[in-house]
């Protein structure tokens, strides 16, 4: 998780979203931002100054692994997806090759997770990067926290290894298709 000797500071891109401009879904289906998971996530996130974005999770009944509490594993996707999002600042598309999370304190149903990720270095197609959720507001206690590396991979890693039917789908749909092109046109 330490980046390595000659990994650089990260670039955030000149196209990349404005400070405070919401980065939309990058698939409808998608269970951490897509709008069309009834028991998803729901996550919007937003870019913020330098290589960093923010989002808010409020936990939902469907997300519970104890009585009362957030699953781990719900939590730990509401990080992924947040870390996930910061390709869009960088302008590249990046897969989870490495997730390590810590567990500071419970997470009760209805509560709201401030979610807030950014990119530390970036060393050839790995991205070095860390995340924090907080509750009872922005400033609020970490309640969980996650180091990343993010593995830079093109479109085709999709194309070739996603299931044919969603494939085709999202092939068809000129918006998703012009998503991710603008996010694999680097610089
Ligand atoms: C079409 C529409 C698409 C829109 C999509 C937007 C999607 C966004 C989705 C966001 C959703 C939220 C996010 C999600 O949930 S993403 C979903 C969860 N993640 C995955 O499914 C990834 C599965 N893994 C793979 O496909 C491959 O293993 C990858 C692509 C990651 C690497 O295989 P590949 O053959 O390509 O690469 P390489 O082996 O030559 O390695 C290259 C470099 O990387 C280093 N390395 C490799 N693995 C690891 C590791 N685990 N820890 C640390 N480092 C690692 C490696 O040492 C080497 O370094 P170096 O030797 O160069 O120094």
């Amino acid at each position: 998780m330490t980046p390595p000797a000659g990994a650089r500071p990260p670039v955030r891109h000149p196209e990349a979203p404005a400070p405070g401009e919401i980065i939309g879904s990058h698939y409808e289906h998608c269970f951490g931002c897509g709008g069309g998971q009834p028991h998803g996530l729901h996550l919007e996130t937003r870019a913020r100054e330098g290589v960093r974005v923010t989002a808010e999770f409020r936990v939902k009944e469907a997300h519970q692994g104890a009585p009362g509490l957030a699953h781990g594993g719900v939590l730990a996707t509401a990080l992924d997806e947040t870390l996930g999002a910061l390709g869009w600042m960088l302008r590249v598309i990046a897969v989870t090759g490495r997730l390590e999370t810590d567990y500071l304190r419970p997470v009760p149903v209805d509560t709201v997770l401030h979610l807030d990720a950014e990119v530390l270095a970036v060393h050839g197609r790995k991205i070095y990067c860390t995340a924090t959720g907080r509750i009872g507001g922005p400033e609020g206690p970490v309640a969980v926290r996650a180091d990343a590396v993010f593995i830079e991979v093109k479109i085709d890693h999709f194309i070739e290894n996603g299931r044919s039917a969603e494939i085709q789908a999202v092939l068809a749909d000129p918006d998703q298709v012009k998503v991710a092109r603008a996010l694999e046109v680097n610089p």
